[in-house]
């Protein structure tokens, strides 16, 4: 089966190049007029394998990987579905779409009705897979057959891929640490404190298992790498831009625009779907707050502290 993906951003080239390590990729982008060397995705050099295009009828290869951040995905498959269609199309986008409030497979099976859709996600600096360190994801698939064919097609000796059938829960999991990683890194930067960090993650794991059951996920996926496995790295890590994100907001700083921070978006739509579905999640509408603005970071505390006293 021949492989293409779909964003030349950080992720997208990251994956292109380990892939490209067992046959050839062609990685298409908006620009692409780089040769050598991503400035996403610094210090890696590409392989002879991987071919970059801005052509997008010549990228359109077996399975497909969807490496767009999530607030695009809908516009790109709007315009582009149709030549999508029927492929194996792989989501590796970690949001939840504003407008729709659907995450990126059903923006995918609504543009690409016989495709077979797939989701990889899970806790995975780009920087660290392209430079070849050991790195395990979920790619989750509702056709069992197929998550097993395409687990087969996009392990690496270094990529380690476990598979699943639980699509939702290992999207929305992927989508909801983004929002809470943010919540850490707001935590950290104001001076909280890492006992402070611990609660965020661990009443934050309780949000995203209550939303994404609400929504049909099994609660044993928001346990494994796509859920857990990426709220701990993205919580914890410099690397992670949402974490950096949130603490520049504990900071009080401002935040380089054109960096791609997914969880800031996701919380809106999560704030929007808490409602909808009758869940509670206060830290995640706390980070929408604070994204947009509408709360200050000296309030934020406050908020979460002074709500009713609760069984855990
Ligand atoms: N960078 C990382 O370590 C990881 C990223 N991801 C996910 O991968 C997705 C993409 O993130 P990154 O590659 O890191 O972002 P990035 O910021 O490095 O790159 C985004 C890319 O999307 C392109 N783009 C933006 N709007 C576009 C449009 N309308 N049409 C076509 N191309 C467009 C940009 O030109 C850029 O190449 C996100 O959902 C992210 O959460 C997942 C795991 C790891
Ligand atoms: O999803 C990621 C790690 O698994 C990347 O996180 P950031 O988007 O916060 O950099």
């Amino acid at each position: 089966m021949s492989v293409s993906v779909i964003g030349a951003g950080a992720f997208g080239t990251a994956l292109a190049v380990v892939l490209a390590a067992k046959g050839p990729v062609t990685l298409w982008g908006r620009d692409v007029a780089w040769r050598g060397e991503n400035p996403r995705l610094p210090g890696v050099v590409l392989p002879n394998t991987l071919r970059p295009t801005d052509r997008l009828d010549d990228a359109l290869a077996e399975t497909v990987l969807l490496a767009l951040p999530a607030q695009v995905l809908g516009g790109f498959l709007a315009q582009h579905g149709a030549m999508l269609d029927g492929r194996n199309l792989i989501s590796c986008a970690k949001g939840i779409d504003l407008q729709t409030l659907q995450g990126p497979s059903a923006l995918i099976r609504g543009a690409c009705p016989d495709a077979t859709v797939a989701v990889l996600t899970g806790p995975s600096f780009a920087a660290d897979i392209a430079r070849g360190l050991p790195t395990a994801l979920t790619l989750a698939c509702e056709d069992a057959d197929a998550a097993e064919a395409l687990q087969a097609q996009l392990s690496t000796g270094a990529l380690r891929l476990y598979r699943s059938t639980d699509v939702t829960g290992a999207e929305f999991g992927g989508a909801l640490k983004n929002v809470i990683a943010i919540a850490a890194g707001a935590a950290i930067g104001a001076g909280y404190g890492d006992s402070a960090r611990a609660s965020v993650i661990t009443r934050g794991f309780a949000e995203m298992t209550r939303l994404a059951t609400a929504l049909g996920a099994r609660p044993e996926t928001l346990t494994g790498l796509s859920g857990l496995g990426d709220l701990v790295l993205t919580s914890t890590s410099e690397q992670s831009r949402n974490f950096r994100f949130g603490l520049a907001l504990g900071h009080g700083r401002d935040f380089g625009a054109g960096t791609t921070v997914e969880g800031a978006a996701t919380a809106r739509a999560v704030a929007a779907l808490a409602p909808q579905l009758g869940v509670d999640l206060p830290i995640s509408q706390l980070v929408a707050g604070l994204a947009q603005g509408h709360i200050a970071m000296e309030h934020a505390l406050d908020i979460l502290l002074n709500r009713p006293l609760k069984e855990e």
